[in-house]
């Protein structure tokens, strides 16, 4: 008697699989040996940012083809057999349609489950570190660019608070999944970051994510071919272990209606979105994030408690903030912490402000001490009123 197990490429199980026979393809285990031995080979390219801003990592293998493949795995015998099949829906919304089938005797179909594990462990292990970043692509969500190293989150320094704030009711998010269960309260969270540009609003945010193991789904409702009805399946696809964020939505709402900056009109509503969002099934997890620049454009509806729950605001460089991140660059030994704090305190008195954008960028051009130099240092300061495209 035999069995099978079918894998379609919706299921992660499908490339965690594909990429474990490779693997052992690789190492040149007894297994490989016999299944590379198939005619039907096909390459498969692994694309990894180790590091911002560096060359990636690239490796090429040979995963399995299309067709029937056999090897031998724990003292058992197994046929894999990959095949795609390009389904009218499955085109018109993207990928194409594929499976692996596994088949074995019955006495060993325990072994599917030892074989998945082992796949799940080494894909699991080989993303130990990175940030994946998803977008939408048709009714799911695909990875969009490389995964990403992790940022370390004491890397984005906010002023006193902010962060062990939001770390803290994450956490405590996290942990009562029972006890919004247990009363019925949709398990939600809502988190609005506001405030001026370059105050570590993303940094933060991708920082988070990385800390708690998290994903990012961001969404972005200007999107082509996006409507209130795709949004709505779409939102409730939300990949587990994921934070759905929304970079700068009051451009996205503050007139109700989405258009980009070449004319194109969204079709997603505003009450379309809004029922989206409320709509994902209750006792399913979801995390919200988003940012603007501007709250005061934002509609109240938007940010209402069960919508938006925590709401911080990442300002201007403090002179706390500046000190800390003085240290943090230069080594917590290093010269001229005190100078700087009192450097930036007496310019904010004067009405004066700079960003931690600006400043990180003032820490790369200049080393010490020139970097305290007060001619240098009043180039990233100024007076202006913020601009109303801020
Ligand atoms: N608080 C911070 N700590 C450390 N680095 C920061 C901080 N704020 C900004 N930066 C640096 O400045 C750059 C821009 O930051 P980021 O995109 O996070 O700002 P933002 O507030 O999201 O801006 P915007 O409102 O324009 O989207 C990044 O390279 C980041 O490293």
């Amino acid at each position: 008697m035999l069995v099978s197990l079918e894998i379609s490429n919706r299921d992660p199980g499908y490339g965690w699989f594909l990429s474990w026979m490779a693997t052992a393809q690789r190492q040149q285990t007894g297994l490989a040996a016999r299944w590379s031995r198939s005619p039907q080979l096909s390459l498969h390219t692994t694309v990894q940012q180790t590091r911002e801003h560096a060359a990636p990592d690239i490796a090429f293998s040979m995963v399995a083809g299309l067709g029937n493949h056999y090897f031998r795995y724990r003292g058992a015998w197994f046929q894999v057999h990959r095949e795609r099949e390009v389904r009218s829906a499955a085109a018109s919304q993207g990928p194409v349609w594929e499976t692996v089938t596994l088949t074995t005797l019955a006495r060993d179909r325990e072994l599917f489950k030892t074989l998945l594990a082992e796949a799940r462990t080494l894909a699991v292990g080989s993303l130990e570190g990175k940030l994946i970043i998803r977008t939408p692509y048709g009714l799911e969500w695909r990875p969009f660019g490389l995964p990403r190293a992790k940022r370390p989150l004491s890397s984005v320094v906010l002023d006193t608070g902010i962060s062990e704030r939001i770390q803290a009711d994450l956490s405590s998010f996290i942990e009562r999944k029972s006890w919004y269960a247990d009363r019925g309260i949709p398990y939600r969270r809502g988190y609005l970051l506001h405030g001026p540009p370059g105050s570590g609003k993303s940094s933060f945010i991708r920082a988070l994510a990385g800390a708690f193991n998290y994903e990012i789904c961001v969404l972005n409702l200007a999107e082509r071919g996006l409507t209130d009805d795709r949004l709505n399946v779409i939102l409730s696809n939300i990949p587990e272990r994921s934070i759905l964020l929304m970079e700068d939505v009051d451009a996205a709402f503050n007139k109700r209606v989405q258009v980009t900056a070449d004319g194109y009109q969204s079709s997603v509503t505003f009450s379309g979105f809004l029922n989206a969002l409320d709509g994902v099934a209750s006792g399913e997890e979801r995390m919200l994030f988003l940012t603007t620049n501007h709250i005061e454009r934002l509609d109240p509806a938007l940010i209402r408690p069960g919508r938006v729950d925590v709401v911080e605001y990442l300002g201007d460089t403090s002179s706390a903030q500046a000190r800390r991140y003085f240290e943090q660059f230069f080594g917590e030994n290093a010269a001229g912490a005190d100078e700087l704090e009192k450097a930036v305190s007496t310019r904010a008195h004067a009405g004066r402000r700079t960003s931690m954008a600006a400043l990180q960028g003032h820490f790369i051009r200049h080393s010490l001490p020139r970097a305290l130099d007060p001619t240098v240092l009043d180039e990233i300061f100024t007076t202006s009123a913020r601009g109303s495209d801020e």
